[in-house]
C-alpha cells in the first residue's frame, strides 16, 4: 500500500535519516516510536511531502489528495477563518460534500462553529486538525503526536475515533497507555534507521508491553 526505501535527510552536517525503509499494508495500524530528536516528524514531513529527502523514494499507489491524510506535529490551521469556514473550505478543496454539524461532532467541536480559529486552544486546535486530516475518509492516514496538548476526555475520544473510523494508519506517539490495545505494529526509530519493527501480537505473546519493549530497544542498546 505505502513503501519509503532508504529515506536520507541530513540538516547542514548532521545526519538525521541515514537510510529509512518500510512498508505499510492495508488494515496496519503502525505506532511510530522513537526519543526526541530520533527524526520522526523530519519523516513524516518528507512523507507529506512538506520536506525534500536528500535521497531515497516514497512509493505508492495511493492519490495523496484524497486517499491519504496527514496531521503534522504542529497545526496548519487558517486563524482567521471560522471553524465552520475551515471546515467548509477543506471539503471545497477536496471536492467532497460534507455535513459540517456531523463533521464537527466528530470531533467534539460542534460548539465551536462559529468561533475563529485562532481562537481555539491548544487541544481542540488538534482536533480540528485531526479533522481536518479524515475530512475525505481517506484510506492511509499519518499522523504526528496528534494528542499532544488534549485534556484526557479529549485523547480517549480520539482514540475511540480512530478505533470506529479502522483507517490504515501511521502514528507518531508517546502515548504509551494506548498502544498496548490500539496498535498492530511498532516501528522504533532510532540512529537514523528503523531500528525496530514487530507486531504487538509479538510483543505481547513473549509477556512484554509495548513500554518494555521500547525500553529495551532504546535504552539497553543507547
Ligand atoms: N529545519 C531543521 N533545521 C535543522 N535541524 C532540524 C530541522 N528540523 C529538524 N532538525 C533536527 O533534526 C533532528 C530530528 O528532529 P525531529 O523533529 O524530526 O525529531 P522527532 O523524533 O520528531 O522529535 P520529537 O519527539 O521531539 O518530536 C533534531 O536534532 C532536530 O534538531
Amino acid at each position: 500500500m505505502f513503501r519509503v526505501d532508504e529515506i536520507k535527510k541530513s540538516f547542514k552536517n548532521k545526519e538525521v535519516l541515514k537510510g529509512v525503509s518500510f512498508s505499510i499494508e492495508e488494515g496496519e495500524k503502525v505506532a511510530l516510536l522513537g526519543n526526541n530528536g530520533a527524526g520522526k516528524s523530519t519523516l513524516m514531513k518528507i512523507i507529506a511531502g512538506q520536506l525534500e529527502a536528500n535521497s531515497g523514494t516514497v512509493k505508492t499507489a495511493l492519490d495523496y489528495q484524497t486517499e491519504i491524510g496527514m496531521m503534522p506535529q504542529g497545526d496548519i490551521l487558517i486563524e482567521d477563518l471560522t471553524v465552520s469556514d475551515l471546515v467548509q473550505l477543506k471539503s471545497a478543496m477536496n471536492r467532497i460534500a460534507i455535513d459540517v454539524d456531523k463533521a464537527l461532532e466528530k470531533v467534539s467541536l460542534q460548539d465551536f462553529k462559529k468561533q475563529y480559529v485562532g481562537g481555539l486552544s491548544g487541544g481542540q486546535k488538534r482536533r480540528l486538525s485531526l479533522l481536518l486530516s479524515i475530512l475525505n475518509s481517506p484510506k492511509l492516514i499519518f499522523l504526528d503526536e496528534p494528542t499532544t496538548g488534549m485534556d484526557l476526555e479529549s485523547v480517549d475520544r480520539f482514540w475511540k475515533l480512530l478505533e470506529k473510523e479502522k483507517y490504515t494508519s501511521v502514528i507518531v506517539t508517546h502515548d504509551f497507555n494506548q498502544i498496548d490495545h490500539f496498535f498492530t505494529k511498532v516501528m522504533i526509530l532510532k540512529n537514523g534507521r528503523i531500528a525496530a519493527t514487530e507486531s504487538v501480537e509479538e510483543i505481547h505473546r513473549q509477556g512484554k508491553t509495548i513500554e518494555e519493549f521500547y525500553r529495551e530497544k532504546v535504552e539497553k542498546e543507547a
